[in-house]
């Protein structure tokens, strides 16, 4: 597989060194000190970009990749808020867009488990959810990509909910703070999402069920940036010759 490579920080190095291991060719490498010089042309090389960049570049990325004709798969956060109208820029140019905010097996598996505790507590009421992630201090977007994902997916199932909110960033180092898409509607909560930066934490995510009688505690923990890379080079094998918008639901689905 060609790969153009749009972003060549932490996780961009590790899917290049992850990618060269599989015999993968790096055919271009895009970061912020030549994305000016870079045009849709330059990227016909390639069978797929993969971009983990900065919260204010994807979309513009995304942009040039549907002018080149190339597949996108997408790992940066705090842009997703606009997903409803980038899909609709993908459909209209016929294009392909994989995004996920984690492409880590086990956080996608912790998205359905979760999901489903939360289904069976609303049978029966008296429980209040809450999220927490932990990242490390570089990490310059708050609520994390991951958290928000969680906690809108658990708000799906809780009656009292339906949308989630920042309630609490802990952290020496500014983040910027990313607006939820929609305010709740009357007689409905926010899922309060906490935010902690601590050095070196690759990814934690915590959610948690409390009711007056006990607490249901459910965990993630990142050991490293290599479910990231895995998953982030699985999707783009899995993208390459495909038309539209996907996420990790629609490649695991697929999976036997
Ligand atoms: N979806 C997932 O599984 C994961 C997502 N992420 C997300 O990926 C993003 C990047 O994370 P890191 O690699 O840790 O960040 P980083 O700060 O280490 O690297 C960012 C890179 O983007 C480049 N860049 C900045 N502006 C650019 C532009 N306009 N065009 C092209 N490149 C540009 C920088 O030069 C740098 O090489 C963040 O949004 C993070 O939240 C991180 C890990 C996993
Ligand atoms: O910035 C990171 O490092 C990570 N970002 C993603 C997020 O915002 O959820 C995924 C992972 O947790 C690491």
């Amino acid at each position: 597989m060609k790969i153009a490579l749009f972003g060549h920080g932490k996780m961009g190095r590790f899917i290049e060194g992850l990618a060269k291991t599989a015999g993968d060719d790096i055919v271009l490498i895009v970061d912020e000190n030549n994305r000016t010089s870079v045009k849709a042309t330059d990227l016909a090389v390639a069978d797929v970009i993969i971009e983990f960049t900065r919260p204010e570049s994807a979309i513009p990325n995304i942009e040039l990749a549907l002018e080149a004709g190339v597949p996108i798969v997408v790992g940066t956060t705090g842009w997703l808020a606009k997903l409803p109208e980038i899909s609709d820029k993908v459909d209209a140019s016929d294009g392909a867009l994989f995004w996920a905010s984690n492409f880590s097996i086990g956080v996608n598996v912790f998205f359905e488990v979760a999901a489903r505790a939360a289904a069976l507590a609303n049978q029966y009421g008296g429980y209040e959810a809450s999220v927490e992630e932990i990242h490390h201090v570089q990490k310059l977007d708050a609520p994390s990509g991951t958290g928000i994902t969680l906690a809108e997916e658990v708000a799906a199932q809780l009656d009292a909910y339906d949308s989630w909110a920042l309630s609490e960033v802990r952290s020496d180092v500014p983040q910027t703070k990313i607006a939820p898409a929609s305010a709740p509607k009357a007689g409905k909560l926010p899922v309060p999402i906490t935010s902690v930066r601590e050095p070196e934490v690759p990814g934690t995510h915590i959610f948690e069920l409390a009711s007056q009688v006990d607490t249901l505690s459910l965990k993630h923990t990142a050991h490293s940036r290599e479910g990231f890379a895995k998953g982030a080079l699985t999707a783009a094998r899995w993208l390459v010759g495909k038309r539209g918008v996907f996420t990790m639901k629609d490649l695991l689905k697929t999976k036997d």
